[in-house]
């Protein structure tokens, strides 16, 4: 059992519901400091509609939430501000100001944040983009110029700005090729690593899954169905699982990547 001083986000008995949809029913979700964890569920299962309440975007309906250790449901503004400005978030499709520069839009979140000496923001914004793998050429260029590779990166640069402790990333290689994508997953490891990062990532990407993450939480039945290691649910009998996991798609993924 992990401590809760261990856990960066610590979840218990979430309730999200719309009018009478109810969409998590008694979640729980523990995520320890440096996992790289997959968040997985069926479309609607509910994914989107978590990270929001985790992301403090949404009070979830009832349940408790820590983060870092402290109780963000009962924090006030102030603190909330403060504890989100400890999540880095990487949104799908980078969600990058199209009118700015990728160093811009790296110094924007530094720039709001205005702790920073403004003489050293460029040379900070240049080691984050570094840090994202993208070479320096590319800090002056506007996202309508880079691969989509690229944008993620530019994105998870941006994402690093305010040195996080936790990372969300909403589906990070969904339009990349495999190799792209398996490139992206070596690099969200190697940052852990490097940073001491924590990951939540929702996925739909099987090397992400499987090869890409340490744990995976399953969401399904409105909770947290199943947590642990891809390969121990894919021995699960649960159906939902069974389907996910030893489905076609799933089947031929492995078939393929045991023949590589
Ligand atoms: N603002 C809202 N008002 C009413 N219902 C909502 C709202 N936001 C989400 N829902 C409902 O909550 C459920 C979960 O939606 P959510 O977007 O979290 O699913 P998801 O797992 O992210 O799906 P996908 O993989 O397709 O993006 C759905 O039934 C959706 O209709």
């Amino acid at each position: 059992m992990n401590k809760p001083a261990d856990l960066v986000i610590d979840a218990q008995g979430i309730v999200n519901r719309f009018g009478d949809v109810v969409v998590h029913e008694g979640l729980n979700l523990a995520v320890p400091r440096g996992a790289i964890m997959a968040l997985v569920g069926g479309s609607g299962s509910g994914k989107t509609v978590l990270v929001r309440s985790l992301l403090l975007l949404r009070a979830p309906s009832g349940g408790t939430l820590k983060l870092f250790g402290q109780d963000a449901l009962a924090a006030d503004e102030a603190q909330r501000q403060a504890l989100r400005q400890r999540i880095g978030v990487l949104f799908q499709g980078g969600a990058l100001f199209t009118g700015l520069t990728v160093l811009e839009n790296v110094l924007l979140p530094l720039r709001e944040q205005g702790l920073v000496d403004k003489r050293l923001l460029p040379e900070l914004g240049m080691l984050k983009i570094g840090l994202a793998g993208l070479p320096a050429d590319a800090a002056h260029k506007y996202p309508a110029e880079l691969s989509g590779g690229m944008v993620k990166r530019a994105a998870l640069a941006r994402a690093l700005a305010l040195d996080p402790e936790l990372l969300v990333l909403d589906e990070p290689t969904s339009g990349l090729d495999p190799i792209g994508g398996v490139a992206f997953d070596q690099l969200i490891r190697e940052l852990r690593d490097l940073l001491g990062l924590t990951i939540l990532q929702v996925t739909h990407d099987l090397d992400s899954i499987w090869h890409g993450s340490d744990t995976v939480a399953f969401l399904a039945r409105k909770k947290m169905l199943a947590v642990g290691p891809a390969a121990e649910l894919a021995q699960r009998d649960e159906p939902e699982l069974v389907a996910y996991f030893r489905g076609s798609r799933s089947a031929a993924y492995l078939h393929e990547t045991l023949s590589r």
